[in-house]
Order: C-alpha cells, then structure tokens, then sequence
C-alpha cells in the first residue's frame, strides 16, 4: 500500500521516507501518512469493532445451526469471535498470544474447535456457498461434475469418504475445489 502513496521508491529506505523523514519502521511512515491511527494497536482494534464482529459470528452460528432463534451468552460470543481472529492469525503463523492485551480465547470444550481447520469448515457461510453452486454448477464440466457428485453423494448419505483430486495444471482443480 505505501508503494501506491510514496510513488518513485528505488529503495525500501525510500519508502520509508515521509516529507524528507526517513521513519524507522514502515508502521511509523503509515502514521506519518495518516494511513494508520497511531491508536489503532490490535486491541483497541478489537473494542472499536467487536459488536459488529460478534454480530457477524453470531448471524453465521443462527445460518449454520439453521436455528435463527438461537442464543448465546455475550462471552460465548466474543470468544467465539476470538476463536475466528485466531483461526485469520493462524494461518499467517501468528497467534493472539503475540499482543499483550488482546485477550485469549478459551478452547471450546468441543475439542474439535481447537483445530482452526475444522473450525473453518464448520464456519463457511451456507447461504453464500449455496448462491455460488446455483451460479458455477453449471459450468462444471463432465469430469468435474463426476466428481462432485461423487463428494455430494457420499456427504449425502453420510459415507465417510477421502478424496483426491488428480490431474494435468490447468485441468480444473482449484475451480471444481472451490
Ligand atoms: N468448468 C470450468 N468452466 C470455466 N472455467 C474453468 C472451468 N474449470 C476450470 N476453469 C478455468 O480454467 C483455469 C484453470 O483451472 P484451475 O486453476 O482450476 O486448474 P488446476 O487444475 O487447479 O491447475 P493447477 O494444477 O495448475 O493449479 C482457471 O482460470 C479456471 O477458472
């Protein structure tokens, strides 16, 4: 983002260049540039935003559960929303723990929501995934089509099953995956 604002950089010393200060970390030229509060730190971050986030988490838990009368106590909530930074942190190998103030989430006592994998798949928007197969299955072709079919079929009748994809670059993979 600095690149698109400190246009003409041949250096990163140069980007760090602000009005002919040369700023010691590029947090501080995003200051110097009025692209980044100097009081947004992660946790006051988290409390400017965590009704909206637990809102979020808390329409997504009603969809998935199909329960839209669904109750959950605020810190069950905000843990879960916590849970769901942890999970974004997670895979950039980064961690809550790293920030001093942020707090911690509790695992779930389901163990299963300690892994941030599962925890995902459990925290796909239903209805956006729905939209999206009525608009791509169509597109789908006949081998990828068998395939899908296959994987629906066997989550259809609750078979456990794994599968594995394989096929020259470019065939359809990544398009049929998502
Ligand atoms: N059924 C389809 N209809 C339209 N476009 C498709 C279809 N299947 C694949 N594509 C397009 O073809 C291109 C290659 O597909 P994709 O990236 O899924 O291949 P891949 O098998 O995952 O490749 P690689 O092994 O190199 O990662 C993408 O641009 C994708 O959007």
């Amino acid at each position: 983002m600095l690149l698109s604002v400190v246009v003409g950089s041949t250096s990163f010393e140069d980007i760090r260049t602000i009005n002919g200060i040369t700023y010691h970390s590029f947090r501080e030229a995003y200051i110097a540039l009025n692209l980044l509060q100097e009081d947004e730190e992660p946790e006051t971050l988290w409390e400017k935003h965590i009704y909206s986030l637990c809102d979020d988490i808390l329409f997504q838990t009603c969809c998935n559960t199909r329960n839209m009368a669904l109750e959950l106590r605020d810190t069950d909530i905000q843990n879960r929303a916590l849970l769901h930074l942890q999970s974004i942190l997670n895979k950039h190998e980064r961690c809550l723990e790293e920030f001093l103030y942020m707090s911690i989430p509790i695992a779930d006592t389901n163990t299963e929501q300690d892994n941030y994998l599962i925890r995902e798949e459990q925290q796909y928007n239903i209805e956006e995934l729905a939209e999206i197969i009525e608009k791509e299955l169509p597109c789908l072709n006949v081998d990828q089509r068998a395939i899908f079919d296959e994987v629906i079929a066997a989550i259809e009748t609750k078979t456990p099953a794994v599968f594995f994809v394989d096929g020259p670059g470019g065939t359809g993979k990544t398009f049929l995956y998502k």
